[in-house]
């Protein structure tokens, strides 16, 4: 994997070379207190560890029971669901076992995506930290119904991933399904490469091993220097550029494979930032589609942007076949892929025509390898631009509000909170 830095200097907003000199001294300060908690294994910083922690032979003997099934169902939400997903999307090619995720209560969603299951042939992968997550147990609810009712046994189909305690823990204890346990010290949006994220890819069948090589590989360059890091260099400089105003960073991926990758970054990144009035918005992005609809925003609009654009060095292609079309017969012969990495390039330059700040980001390939690098890196510059930034990275007190509404709004308690959507004001237009 590597970064391309270079359309950041100068830019508008930008960094100069002083300042990358600058940064990089509270680079090696802030890596220093990183080591320190990853030492220890404190809160947060034990997920920069998961590349030499996880236990992927665990993983794969603990889901022994289930052969290979036709379907993976996971229910989860948040990083319980996304880190999988992330991988699933990445790694499809290397699987036949199709792998769908719950991770919201839409009815008609859900009813949808019951339907279409072969639920007796089909794994429930529920995965919740907590064990209290309403939308992850609601759907657990659901889905179990539509077993009994398809005559299937749910407690011979079903993995719990968890912490040691609450109902998923019980209920696992309780008809003695297999389990997992979420690693201490993880959040769950830094669980990708954990038992969280790496059982739905072994049920699969995936390469979840090569994806932890990839992490590994990406371990080892964190030091003291950001230019040893592609992480750490990600995260300081977006933490730069958002210290001048780029407050929103586009995540534009160019692989449709990667499209989950950009709503995982999108929690990580968000949730582990946005603390006391700071953080950096991430607009989930996807390239050539957004050039064909954010791109004018990202050019035109407010100086406010960092663009962060991804892709593979290879990918399979397709040939574009030889044409008389007016104007477009250039494009007989070239592949699919000659033509998305030409628009990726144009679309880099295009934006640093206009001084608008983008940073370049190649694997080798969409492959376990490269996935395993790019989350890593994504994780360890999130840490960096947390340390930078001084905010409480690893904690997410802002979501908990909404969770005591919803739940006073269903009579689950008491909660000041849901009396509030009560108050709300009005002004409504017809
Ligand atoms: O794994 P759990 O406990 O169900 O939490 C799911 C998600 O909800 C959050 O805790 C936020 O509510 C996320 O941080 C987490 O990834």
């Amino acid at each position: 994997m590597y970064l391309d830095i270079g359309n950041v200097l100068n830019t508008s907003p930008g960094i100069t070379e002083q300042t990358l000199d600058r940064l990089d001294d509270r680079v090696a300060i802030a890596h220093d207190r990183i080591e320190e908690g990853r030492e220890a294994e404190e809160h947060g910083y034990a997920a920069l560890n998961l590349p030499q922690t996880v236990d992927t032979d665990e993983i794969r003997s603990a889901l022994e029971p289930f052969g290979t099934p036709e379907a993976v169902l996971t229910v989860g939400i948040g990083g319980s669901a996304l880190g999988a997903a992330t991988i699933s999307d990445a790694l499809a090619d290397q699987t036949d076992v199709e792998a769908h995720f719950l991770d919201n209560v839409d009815p008609e969603d859900t009813a949808a995506l019951l339907d279409s299951l072969p639920l007796d042939e089909t794994v429930l992968n529920v995965v919740s930290r907590s064990g209290t997550t309403a939308e992850t147990l609601a759907n657990f609810l659901v889905v179990r119904e539509a077993m009994e009712d398809a005559g299937v046994d749910w407690t011979e189909q079903t993995f719990v991933t968890t912490g040691d305690e609450g109902n998923l823990r019980n209920l696992a204890d309780k008809h003695d399904l297999p389990s997992l346990r979420v690693p201490d010290g993880v959040p769950g949006r830094f669980s990708a490469l954990s038992t969280v994220g790496l059982a739905c890819g072994a049920l699969q069948g995936i390469d979840i091993e090569g994806v932890v090589e990839g992490a590994r590989s990406e371990m080892d360059k964190l030091s003291g220097s950001l230019e040893d890091s592609p992480g750490y260099a990600y995260g300081a400089v977006a933490y730069a550029l958002a210290e001048r105003g780029a407050l929103t960073n586009a995540m534009m991926p160019y692989a449709e494979s990667l499209e989950y990758f950009a709503e995982w970054f999108a929690q990580l990144w968000a949730e582990s930032l946005g603390k006391e009035g700071l953080g950096q918005t991430p607009a989930r992005a996807l390239g050539a589609t957004d050039q064909h609809s954010q791109l004018q925003l990202y050019r035109a609009g407010p100086r406010d942007k960092l663009v962060t654009l991804v892709r593979p060095r290879e990918r399979e292609d397709i040939d574009i076949p030889e044409t008389d079309l007016e104007g477009l017969s250039y494009l007989g012969g070239a592949g699919l892929g000659d033509l998305l990495d030409a628009e990726f390039e144009a679309t880099e330059a295009s934006l640093a025509a206009e001084d608008r700040p983008n940073i370049r980001i190649e694997v080798d390939a969409v492959d376990a390898h490269g996935i395993g690098e790019l989350m890593y890196a994504m994780e360890a510059a999130t840490v960096m631009y947390g340390e930078l930034a001084g905010v409480s990275t690893f904690t997410q007190p802002a979501v908990e509000w909404g969770k005591k509404a919803a739940r006073g709004l269903l009579g689950g308690g008491e909660f000041e909170e849901a009396d509030a959507v009560a108050d709300k004001r009005e002004f409504t237009i017809e």
